[in-house]
């Protein structure tokens, strides 16, 4: 009964939380309250790229990269590229909607993966009509791929972030939104997310890749830092190695705040659908690296997101710019 209490708790309301400790907290407190593209594709390696606008652009894809969508021998590949963040954000939120119907329509339960930084603001149709209503929120089950090592009322807390523009919004039941227990080290944090994980795997409500064993989320919508970092895997930390935990822990990140715990690439790697949401020119370098020619050192984080499903870029042309550069010399 023990993983029963860890993983069932009351709505947790960020303005009331305690500064002390109880000795009655779960592991994982379950908190809240809570089309357009571009007319041009180009395949890289592996990689299609689908501009998807209304408005044709001057930029025209190398024959070569022609085409809409690839496979390889684990997933699904398509690059989506917009005009702006508005359409993004618009096309975002009828993807995620569609997969929810469709993966309740195989079981009772949707698994969804959110991270922090600019993904939070980029779901923001989907707190919209016609998604609040036709969406089956109350099915809905939500996990955060990394999250910092701070209060949840605190700034840097990705849970706050996703709380005040997404979970606030939507009917999504209290007791399916798994945030990290914020009473504990890094270290302690990471263990009591795993531990939770494990308990809603038993419970049915998260299932385990096949092909893996690691566990496999319907849907993870991924950001990625203007470095090539997801989740909380930076270019160049060992732990973008790990390779048995599905959560582990940092307390030196380059990015503050320090302290924080993370999803693995295994488990990231073993979802059934990706969404990697990156827009804004402040990313384009980092999307040249992961998107472009050069796809055969893998220098960045990003280059190792991998799907057993599906894996869709939502990019802009602004996050693209250098990657259409490269493409018209
Ligand atoms: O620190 C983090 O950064 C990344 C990227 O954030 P963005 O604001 O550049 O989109 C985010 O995906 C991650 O969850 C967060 O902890």
């Amino acid at each position: 009964m023990e993983s029963a209490i860890r993983c069932a708790f009351p709505a947790f309301i960020p303005s009331l939380r305690s500064s002390s400790s109880s000795h009655f907290l779960p592991l994982i407190r379950p908190l809240f309250p809570a089309k357009n593209h571009s007319l041009f594709s180009f395949k890289s390696r592996n990689l299609a790229i689908t501009p998807v606008n209304s408005t044709r652009s001057t930029w025209k894809p190398p024959a070569a990269m022609a085409g809409t969508e690839s496979s390889t021998e684990k997933g699904k590949r398509n690059v989506l590229v917009f005009d702006n963040e508005e359409d993004l954000s618009v096309s975002l939120a009828k993807y995620t909607a569609d997969l929810s119907e469709k993966f309740l329509k195989e079981r009772s339960a949707f698994t969804v993966v959110l991270s922090g930084g600019s993904l939070i603001k980029s779901l923001r149709k989907l707190v919209e009509p016609p998604y609040i209503d036709t969406v089956e929120w109350a099915k809905w089950h939500i996990f955060w791929v990394d999250e910092r090592v701070v209060p949840k009322d605190h700034e840097d807390s990705n849970y706050k972030l996703a709380y005040d523009g997404f979970l606030s919004k939507v009917p999504i039941l209290p007791g399916h939104v798994y945030a990290i227990n914020d009473y504990l080290s890094a270290e302690g944090a990471a263990d009591d997310y795993e531990a939770c994980l494990r308990h809603l795997v038993k419970a049915g409500i998260i299932e385990l890749s096949k092909a893996t064993g690691f566990p496999k989320f319907d849907l993870m919508l991924l950001g990625m830092g203007p470095d090539g970092h997801v989740a909380s895997l930076f270019p160049g930390h060992p732990l973008v190695n790990e390779n048995q935990k599905w959560v582990t822990f940092i307390k030196d990140s380059p990015k503050p705040p320090p302290e924080r715990i993370t999803f693995t690439f295994p488990v990231i790697n073993s979802s059934a659908a990706i969404a990697m949401v990156v827009n804004g020119a402040g990313k384009a370098e980092a999307v040249r690296t992961a998107l472009g020619d050069q796809q055969s050192s893998v220098s960045l984080p990003v280059q190792m997101v991998s799907p057993e499903g599906e894996l869709t870029w939502f990019t802009d042309k602004e996050a693209t710019s250098k990657l259409q550069e490269q493409a018209s010399l």
